[in-house]
């Protein structure tokens, strides 16, 4: 039987959570779970061959108790763990005077003197109901609560009008009546969806949530693979409801159905203090459709993220860092969570939370939304995503919605509002941006109240360890004391440690110190790397193609290196930003000449020229320029790469014109340029950068993404759409320009090999050779064997320092280089083919060929260099080039490498 939630289900209506608890379990891996020291993760798959379960349901000795009695506890050989569990319960239960035993049988009938049938059964049910049809996939129109009682059926609806009648139905009817029941009643079809206690019935709290008026719409998605949890685990019998006050204590989903996904049961201490009314512990198991496609690793992030958020990793914190890398599901798994969370708890099978927050930048708004429908359908969850015209406001007066999802920048603009809502779940994605406690964004959520806070990011927790800090702090307040005393215990002997000038004492303490911070914190951080998830995705050809600059690049190169800037710069005499602003026009000029030419023009008539620094880097520049030139009509040849990219295009548009292109630059004026190109190509584009109104974001990304889209190339600014978007329509990634700071390349190219990618995919990396682009990829490389490319987002250049040394290299033009970055490798080939199979020849400890302050200074930093070198490496000259798309830009192109990840045997 399929169901789909009724809108009370969506609010967590606890009265259709089926609360029975099997309090003692012999299954030895939940009991070592509960004894477990270290909280390792540990996924319980429970066989559904045993069936211990159903016994102790039936068991009337733990039915009729809230918790078992010591001698109950006893009696059931259940492992000394859980007894011991048990026997602190049931000795708060006695220290707890507002305690209620609940026995009593009678309560189930309760309708005393009001209808004939009074001492026949009643039953109450909350159900959904439509009007009937013979469609598999019912449209369901509302809530409502059935009461069975004696031969008679009656149809409540939430404001306790009856909506419909049935009378003369048959003794055993009434007793199968259960979970996942399809009846017809008064002309209405209805389904059973979970059982209501009287109480619950009598206090008239069943009628209270969710509301009256929602219709329900079916949503193929969401009930295409939704099953009767239920159906084979819980069937209670009449005589056992009259025995049992607690039959609906027990799991939402069977935790012993093949391939269940169970919580950790909350251990004694966690009982004390967070179960003061003692209700019964109740399995907490995610719901089996999310399990069906969750890959192992997402499991594993679920079970982390519960056991953070629930405090159970560290007493009584309840924050979380899920640092996995692009492209894990990280949004999956908080869905997951969410979903659990708000319909299932350890205690009395309670809802943990009712409303959450999400804050993410503004281009993932629409994405997490349609995450939501993507798993859970339109029903279950309710999200509401607030723009430009739906505000705070409606969320928090509405009944309906559980979850928020605002952009950053709206955030700061409705505080009030949202401080005014209690929320029980923070999630921040792309959390990394918190690590500044001073920014006005960490500040606004440090102040909300909420104290289950996730963060979210793929590229974070890095070296610099007042920022990890701040994160730390953010989500769990307070647990590494203060700012200036982690600095004393924590950063200052981490730091002295890492100087070359460190005593051994000194570094024995640093070590120390720093494995104590890994420990400490590793219990609430999780990260994965992309591997976990390769084998579920096609092959991917990343390649790093060096593009040979075009002569008019050349000269004017020449002459900006030439210029007094460069020569101040070197020399130590200019400013500290002088050296940036030489940097800057030599990464445009890699992009195109026309971007300098536009750059000088624009500061020449500027009426501060005269005093300008920029003047000793561009004087005399325009002169090189032919005398017409005309920085508007955009010349191919004039830029190596622009040609290398026109090129690939073309062969990208012929050889597979199913597939398309995302094309990335951090550089708005640049998108401009490679807009043109497509545009004099007659390749239809869309494009997404900064000025994109972020309620446009996401259509623009669904279009592309479409089959039916006739875009070819997708133009992406990698500084406003690098982080979260997926753009799985294109199989094809072309990075234009190259960052300083890994992360944001690797981010943006994160975006394409991704779940739900059908073509292999073609990474090109385009880089100017012999120019500042090899040297910041160099510089890149060596940055990510440091720090396993965990480098944050934010670091630009301006963080950068350069000694005078670095930057004399990196105003050096290599004018006879094929590839200086192969150079360096010392690689003793000659370019030709290199598979790197002679490897052994170079072990992959020795020395990087980077330099000599480098080889001191780091030994992590070969390896990330061997690694390249075991990239398949070539020169552009090779005839028998066999990628199809290479051999297409092989003219303009000095050297490749190439590197395969999950081959299979064509690409
Ligand atoms: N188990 C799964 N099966 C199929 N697709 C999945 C699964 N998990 C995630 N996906 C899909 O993979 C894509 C990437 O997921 P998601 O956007 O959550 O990644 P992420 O970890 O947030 O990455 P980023 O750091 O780039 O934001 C999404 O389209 C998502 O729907
Ligand atoms: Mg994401």
């Amino acid at each position: 039987m399929r169901r789909s939630a009724a809108p009370s289900q969506l609010q967590g209506n606890p009265f259709k959570k089926p609360k029975f608890i099997p309090p003692a379990r012999s299954n030895p891996s939940v009991n070592e779970e509960i004894t477990k020291q270290n909280s390792d993760i540990k996924l319980l798959e429970v066989a559904a061959s045993k069936n211990t379960f159903l016994q102790s349901q039936n068991d009337p000795r733990i039915c009729s108790f809230n918790l078992p009695t010591e001698e109950s506890a006893r009696e059931i050989n259940h492992g000394d763990n859980y007894r011991e569990k048990c026997l602190e319960a049931s000795a708060m239960r006695t220290l707890d005077p507002h305690h209620t035993v609940h026995s009593s049988p009678k309560e189930i009938t309760v309708s005393k003197g009001r209808e004939e049938e009074s001492d026949s059964l009643v039953k109450y049910f909350s159900v959904v109901w439509c009007k009937p049809s013979k469609k598999k996939h019912k449209k369901w129109e509302g809530d409502a609560v059935l009461i069975v009682k004696g031969k008679s059926f009656t149809l409540k609806d939430l404001e306790g009008r009856d909506i419909g009648r049935g009378i003369g139905y048959k003794c055993k009817e009434l007793e199968k009546t259960e979970e996942g029941q399809t009846m017809m009643i008064g002309g209405k079809e209805i389904e059973v969806m979970g059982v209501i206690s009287p109480d619950d019935f009598n206090s008239g709290r069943c009628f209270h949530v969710g509301g009256s008026s929602a219709v329900l719409s079916s949503s193929h998605a969401a009930k295409k693979c939704f099953s009767s949890p239920f159906k084979s685990v819980y069937k209670p019998s009449s005589k056992e409801n009259s025995q049992n006050g607690f039959q609906n204590c027990k799991p939402r989903h069977d935790p012993y159905a093949p391939n269940s996904l169970v919580m950790l049961r909350p251990d004694n201490n966690h009982q004390w203090m967070f179960n003061r009314n003692c209700f019964p512990i109740v399995d907490v198991v995610v719901d089996p459709h999310l399990v069906y496609h969750l890959r192992p690793h997402q499991k594993e992030g679920i079970i982390f993220l519960y056991e953070c958020v629930m405090g159970m990793r560290v007493n009584g914190r309840c924050g979380a860092i899920l640092a996995d890398e692009m492209g894990l599901g990280k949004t999956l798994q908080c869905i997951s969570l969410i979903w659990t969370l708000q319909c299932q708890g350890p205690y009395g099978g309670k809802p943990v939370i009712k409303k959450t927050l999400i804050v993410t930048p503004g281009s993932l708004v629409n994405n997490w939304r349609k995450e939501f429908q993507k798993w859970l359908g339109r029903e279950r969850i309710k999200v509401f995503t607030v723009d430009q015209d739906h505000k705070v406001d409606e969320f928090a007066k509405s009944p309906f919605y559980s979850v928020l999802i605002i952009s950053y920048e709206m955030l700061l603009r409705s505080l009030d509002q949202i401080k005014s809502i209690k929320f029980d779940l923070l999630i921040c994605d792309e959390g990394h941006r918190l690590k500044n406690s001073a920014i006005k964004t960490t500040t606004a959520l440090i102040s909300l109240s909420c104290e289950k806070r996730i963060i979210l990011t793929g590229t974070p927790v890095q070296n610099d360890l007042q920022e990890f800090f701040a994160l730390i702090d953010f989500v769990n307040p307070g647990i590494l004391g203060s700012l200036s005393s982690y600095r004393k215990i924590y950063e200052e002997p981490i730091i002295i440690s890492r100087q070359p000038s460190a005593s051994e004492e000194e570094k024995e303490l640093g070590e120390r110190r720093a494995a104590e911070l890994t420990c400490l914190t590793g219990l609430f951080i999780l990260r994965r790397t992309q591997e976990v998830i390769n084998k579920y995705l096609p092959p991917k050809i990343e390649n790093v193609v060096f593009c040979r600059p075009g002569a008019l690049q050349i000269e004017l190169y020449r002459k900006l290196l030439n210029s007094q800037a460069v020569r101040f710069c070197l020399q130590g005499l200019l400013e500290n930003s002088s050296h940036l602003i030489c940097i800057g026009a030599l990464k445009k000029l890699c992009n195109h000449p026309c971007l300098l030419f536009s750059s000088v023009k624009e500061k020449e008539h500027s009426s501060t020229w005269d005093e300008n620094e920029e003047r000793h880097l561009y004087e005399g520049l325009i002169s090189v320029f032919p005398a017409d030139y005309n920085p508007l009509t955009v010349t191919e040849e004039e830029s190596g790469k622009l040609q290398v990219l026109s090129k690939l295009l073309a062969a990208v548009h012929e050889l597979r014109p199913a597939e398309k292109v995302v094309l990335v630059s951090n550089y708005t004026k640049t998108l401009d340029i490679l807009q043109e190109v497509c545009k004099r190509h007659r390749y239809a584009c869309t494009r997404l950068d900064g000025q994109t109104p972020i309620s446009q974001r996401q259509q623009i990304v669904d279009g592309f993404n479409s089959k039916y889209s006739s875009d070819f190339i997708f133009l992406l600014s990698s500084k406003a759409g690098g982080v979260g978007l997926n753009l799985i329509g294109g199989s094809h990634l072309i990075l234009y320009d190259i960052d300083w700071n890994p992360a944001t390349d690797i981010q943006a190219m994160s975006r394409v090999w991704r779940d739900g990618q059908k073509h292999p995919v073609h990474i090109y990396r385009l880089l100017t050779t012999g120019t500042i682009e090899e040297k910041i990829y160099q510089r890149q490389i060596s940055k990510q064997g440091l720090s396993g490319a965990v480098v944050d987002l934010t670091k630009t250049s301006e963080h950068i320092q350069f000694s005078v040394e670095e930057l004399k290299n990196l105003f050096t033009l290599h004018e006879n280089s094929h590839c200086v970055t192969h150079d360096l490798l010392d690689c003793e080939c000659t370019g030709e083919n290199r598979t790197g199979d002679s490897l052994e020849k170079f072990p992959i400890s020795r020395n990087c060929q980077l330099g000599p302050q480098q080889q001191k200074s780091n030994s992590l930093k070969p390896l990330s260099m061997s690694q390249l070198k075991q990239w398949k490496h070539f020169s552009g000259d090779q005839l028998n080039l066999t990628d199809p798309f290479l051999t297409r830009i092989r003219e303009n192109v000095s050297f490749f490498f190439q590197n395969i990840t999950n081959q299979t045997t064509s690409i």
